[in-house]
């Protein structure tokens, strides 16, 4: 009987021994069963996340070519600024000659510190006195554009220094802008230079025209000016004030905080200028990179498909998303932009380590403001978007991209 007792318990002990080994590899099967379906959810999600954002990225990648102006405006967001930052493909690559790295985020996040808070107490002026040389009979848009959009970026006082017969139709376009009837009177460089001691940049050139005697008087009181060299503000150059330079490269050159604004027709002038030599047009990197260090290493911005910023030692590309549209006007509602953005960078940069050259910073954000407002722009009007219209996103736009 005990014999017995004991094979039974024996026995049991083995039962249970079996039972719980097949429970343990049961238990097994599920953690492997479970581990599997976490897998496959969590390559399921990865796959749809990135066939939202490629979904995304083609949406407002194609809105360049065609426009959808049924799409809601609040809804869209500039390609490559998604959450917390700034795609680093969408928007700006950094080069070296010889060396290509990923710069990213790094000046887009430096325009926005260069930014100054709003706040009560502060008094008209400190955000920006901006002075605009430029605008004759023929040309009243330009300078326009260019003192209004330093205005709506946020200056608090624009100026704009034109002849007498652009004056009252510049006036005529906004009461906020302070013009002044100056360029062709006989005392013309004195009358600029009364002003000039108040303004924190001066941009030389939108509407300027080429005629002789304009182009002296903005050489003596804007460029070359003891007001503006000698008090060490940044000078813009746009326009038919590059047709000064390309005549007299040494007005600007290595003054560090110069900025030179050409389009390509412009840029290719200046070049072969300095260098008396064609320009390779397949390597516009090398070639900014080129004439910013004949120049001194003044900032150049190469404006075109992607524009290309160069203070010599680098080039940065901005390739922020604009548009098809290449209505007369965007560029000098960069370069009013550009004026103020400077006047902050240097300002900003005086408290701070300087970590990138202010110029480059601010010529970044400039680029990145006109493009973003031409694709903004462009959504609503389509074929019919003008630079008026680019200037009414001027406001949402920096809010959007420097602002949040
Ligand atoms: N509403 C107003 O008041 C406005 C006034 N403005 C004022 O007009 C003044 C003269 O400026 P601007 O740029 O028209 O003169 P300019 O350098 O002779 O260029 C014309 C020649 O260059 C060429 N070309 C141009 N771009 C090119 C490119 N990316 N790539 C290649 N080629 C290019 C083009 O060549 P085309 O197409 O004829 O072959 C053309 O022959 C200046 O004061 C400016 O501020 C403007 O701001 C607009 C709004
Ligand atoms: N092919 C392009 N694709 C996208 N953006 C462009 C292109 N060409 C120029 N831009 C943008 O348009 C803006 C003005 O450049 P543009 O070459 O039209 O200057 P501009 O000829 O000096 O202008 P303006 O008509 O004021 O004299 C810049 O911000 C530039 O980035």
């Amino acid at each position: 009987m005990e014999k017995m007792m004991e094979q039974f318990l024996e026995q049991s002990a083995q039962a249970e021994e079996n039972f719980y080994r097949l429970e343990e590899q049961r238990l097994q099967a599920d953690d492997h069963r479970r581990e599997t379906e976490h897998a496959r959810e969590l390559h399921m999600l990865q796959m749809l996340g990135q066939m939202f954002s490629s979904m995304s990225s083609a949406r407002v990648a194609g809105s360049t070519a065609a426009a959808s102006p049924t799409e809601p405006v609040a809804e869209r967001r500039p390609s490559g600024i998604r959450y917390l930052g700034v795609n680093p493909r969408a928007f700006e690559r950094y080069f070296t000659l010889g060396s290509h790295r990923g710069m990213d985020e790094d000046v887009f996040s430096l325009v926005k510190t260069i930014v100054p808070p709003l706040t009560s107490k502060k008094h008209k002026g400190q955000d920006g006195r901006i002075g605009i040389i430029g605008g004759c009979q023929d040309y009243t848009g330009a300078p326009y554009f260019a003192a209004i959009s330093a205005l709506k970026v946020g200056a608090d006082l624009s100026h704009v220094f034109c002849t007498k017969d652009a004056a009252t139709v510049i006036k005529s376009y906004s009461p906020e802008l302070i013009v002044h009837p100056v360029l062709d009177s006989p005392n013309a460089v004195e009358e600029i230079e009364k002003w000039l001691p108040r303004l924190h940049a001066v941009v030389v050139g939108p509407g300027l025209g080429r005629e002789d005697v304009l182009l002296k008087t903005a050489k003596a009181g804007g460029v070359c000016s003891r007001h503006s060299k000698a008090r060490d503000i940044p000078v813009v150059i746009d326009a038919d004030g590059l047709w000064l330079v390309t005549q007299q490269p040494s007005v600007i050159q290595g003054y560090q905080k110069g900025i030179l604004t050409p389009n390509f027709m412009e840029f290719t002038r200046l070049y072969e200028a300095l260098h008396h030599e064609p320009m390779n047009a397949s390597d516009r990197q090398r070639s900014v990179l080129q004439l910013s260090g004949a120049m001194g290493n003044v900032t150049v911005v190469l404006k075109g498909e992607q524009d290309l910023i160069s203070d010599g030692s680098k080039v940065y590309s901005c390739s922020v998303e604009g548009s098809g549209r290449r209505c007369g006007g965007q560029g000098d509602l960069l370069s009013g932009s550009l004026g103020v953005l400077a006047h902050w960078a240097y300002a900003a940069s005086e408290m701070r380590a300087r970590s990138v050259n202010p110029s480059v910073v601010a010529a970044f954000g400039a680029c990145s403001l006109t493009r973003w407002c031409n694709s903004q722009a462009f959504q609503q009007h389509g074929r019919s978007t003008t630079t008026t219209d680019m200037i009414q996103e001027i406001g949402p736009v920096f809010r959007k991209l420097f602002e949040s």
